[in-house]
């Protein structure tokens, strides 16, 4: 399956940081995977701009489930996909956990981004407590059935596995766990989905980087990465994407 490798840029970046995407853009040319980056809302319309012509694609942080009304400072996903977007992560554990977004909201989220034409990237993950109570299946588990939209297709939805422990702590799960909870979430989209959930790619996020992205990439049910902190510098994360190969 054709990696994909995506940079959540979180609430980081100004009108200047657009010099990253150009430098991106120059270190990844000969790259063989898909590369997105999320910037805020504030860059999209310039970094769709910068990434013409380029093998870079670019991505939203989130949207809302209705296409338009009266929701004061929202973004819905026919607008991002009015701008040129192509991805948006949706129930990031740091909107879940502090946005108070369940599973229904971002279902409602997914479906609403797939009927835009835009590719969801869902999160799912386990707290450290409930890694501590062998619950990570489980809840992972519940967080796919309750996220992902029956119907749902592999040109439309990604799922990223990011335990909430892992992300922007440096702690990375072994490789034995990552495999155990990738194979469940294989399992769970072809029981959700029928043989089209084999084609969904399961990316991996929590404290990726350039020294540790292969032997991540090397794992079994492992398509890819969602990437935070170190998607930020473009020399760190084109060595990321390097290891995607
Ligand atoms: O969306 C990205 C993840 O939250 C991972 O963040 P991190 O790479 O900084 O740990």
């Amino acid at each position: 399956m054709r990696r994909l490798i995506a940079g959540n840029w979180k609430m980081n970046g100004l009108i200047s940081s657009q010099a990253e995407i150009e430098a991106l853009k120059g270190l990844t040319g000969g790259a063989t995977c898909d590369i997105v980056v999320c910037p805020p809302f504030t860059l999209i319309d310039r970094a769709v701009e910068a990434v013409k012509g380029s093998n870079l694609v670019i991505g939203a942080q989130d949207c809302h489930a209705q296409s338009s009304g009266a929701h004061t400072g929202e973004i819905s996903a026919e607008m991002l996909a009015d701008l040129g977007v192509r991805y948006v992560i949706l129930g990031h554990s740091e909107r879940r956990v502090l946005n108070g977004e369940d599973d229904e909201i971002v279902m409602g989220k997914a479906l609403a981004a797939h009927r835009a034409g835009l590719i969801s990237i869902v999160c799912v993950g386990e707290t450290r407590h409930e890694r501590d109570e062998a619950r990570a299946l489980e809840v992972v588990g519940e967080q796919l059935r309750g996220s992902v939209p029956e119907g749902a297709t592999s040109r439309h939805l990604v799922i990223a596995y990011e335990p909430v422990w892992a992300i922007g702590t440096g702690l990375v799960p072994t490789s034995e766990q990552i495999e155990e909870v990738h194979a469940a979430i294989r399992q769970m989209l072809k029981e959700r989905l029928g043989d089209d959930g084999h084609l969904v790619k399961i990316l991996y996020g929590g404290s990726v980087k350039a020294s540790n992205a292969a032997v991540i990439f090397g794992l079994r049910n492992v398509d890819g990465a969602l990437v935070g902190g170190a998607s930020l510098k473009a020399s760190e994360f084109a060595g990321i994407i390097s290891a995607a190969v």
